[in-house]
């Protein structure tokens, strides 16, 4: 069975030493649509290093993305094709104002839910990374596995994403994602062939390559750091989303965000109506966010303006202090 839900369960953390340095932040800052235009002094701040800072989304990538999506999935009970493969969600929590511009760090990883979606698995990976001084952030990926479900296994949380809210938004900005944002997204360590070969992204039933999740996930982060956050990126505590559609390169991701205050007694490691944690075992200490004041929240929907309103990234929370 390709995937033995009970072995990945039961198998061991994967832990590994990762490092980084501004070279890796500057790439993967450009890798998401950072410095246009590049002589805008808010733009440097991705791209120069006598000024740089880190977009928290980084972290999905800290380490080179060593080894590899693929070596992500190298999990005892897992063995699936990667055509079959899509990213189906991403959350991130930051237990420290900021990422550093250069850090080393142990990164230990595993598999805390499969669910049986009938005609697909989900994998639940999370990772959690800590320094010398303590833990630095956790971070959960959701995998939708196309055709490995029918086992009988548990189903785990169910729905279709929540349509954004009705009101307008406080804030809408687009952004163009470039032909090639695919291709130089890759060279921070997802190799996914689905995101830079035709031949590929047609065995897995798209038209051609399409953009990785996490540079939608990325450029989204951006925005909103750039437009509600005025760029201090030290102020991001947790960002959530769903990928509930595909984006291609050349497109133009049109970004809406509404801010809310999050509801009294909701601390920022807690979840609301909207949220669907995986029910996994109980979240441990490290995972609780930095009691660093008020904390506020950020809704946020992307579609890509070519195909309409349908959403690209849905179910999407940015908390903020
Ligand atoms: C360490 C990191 C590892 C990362 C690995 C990823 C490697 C990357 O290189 C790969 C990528 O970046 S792929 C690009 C980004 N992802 C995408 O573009 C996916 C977009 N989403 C889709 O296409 C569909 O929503 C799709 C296909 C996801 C689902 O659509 P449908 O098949 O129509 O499913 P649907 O009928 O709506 O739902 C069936 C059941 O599955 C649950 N579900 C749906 N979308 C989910 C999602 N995104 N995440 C988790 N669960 C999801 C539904 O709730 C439903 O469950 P139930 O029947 O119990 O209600």
């Amino acid at each position: 069975m390709p995937v033995d839900a009970a072995e990945a369960l039961a198998a061991e953390p994967r832990v590994r030493e990762i490092a980084w340095d501004h070279k890796d932040v500057q790439l993967y800052h450009l890798g998401i649509g950072a410095g246009r235009p590049a002589t805008d002094p808010r733009e440097l701040r991705y791209t120069l290093e006598s000024r740089l800072h880190v977009l928290p989304s980084f972290a999905t990538v800290a380490g080179g993305g060593v080894p590899g999506v693929i070596g992500a999935l190298s999990v005892p009970g897992v063995d699936v094709d990667l055509a079959h493969v899509l990213h189906g969600g991403q959350r991130l929590r930051l237990h420290r104002p900021a990422v550093p511009v250069r850090g080393r760090a142990n990164a230990s990883s595993r598999v805390v839910a499969v669910y049986d979606k009938g005609s697909a698995a989900v994998l639940v990976l999370r990772t959690e990374v800590a320094d010398a001084d303590g833990p630095l952030w956790t971070d959960e990926a959701e995998v939708f596995v196309r055709g490995e479900g029918g086992w009988g296994g548990e189903r785990g949380p169910s729905g279709r994403p929540s349509p954004p809210p009705a009101e307008p938004a406080d804030h809408v900005v687009e952004r163009a994602v470039r032909e090639d944002q695919a291709l130089l997204y890759r060279l921070s360590g997802d190799w996914n062939p689905l995101h830079a070969d035709p031949e590929f992204a047609a065995r897995a039933g798209f038209e051609r390559p399409v953009l990785h999740g996490l540079c939608t996930y990325g450029a989204a982060l951006k925005a909103v750091v750039d437009t509600l956050l005025d760029g201090d990126v030290t102020r991001v505590r947790e960002y959530r989303t769903r990928f509930a559609g595909v984006v291609y390169p050349g497109e133009t991701l049109r970004v809406r965000m509404w801010r809310r205050p999050v509801a009294d007694g909701a601390g920022a490691g807690e979840t609301d109506e909207t949220e669907e944690t995986p029910e996994t075992e109980e979240t441990p200490e490290t995972e609780e966010t930095p009691e660093t004041g008020e904390t506020s929240e950020v809704r946020v929907a992307v579609s890509a303006v070519e195909r309409g309103d349908a959403p690209v990234l849905a179910d999407t929370v940015v908390r903020y202090g």
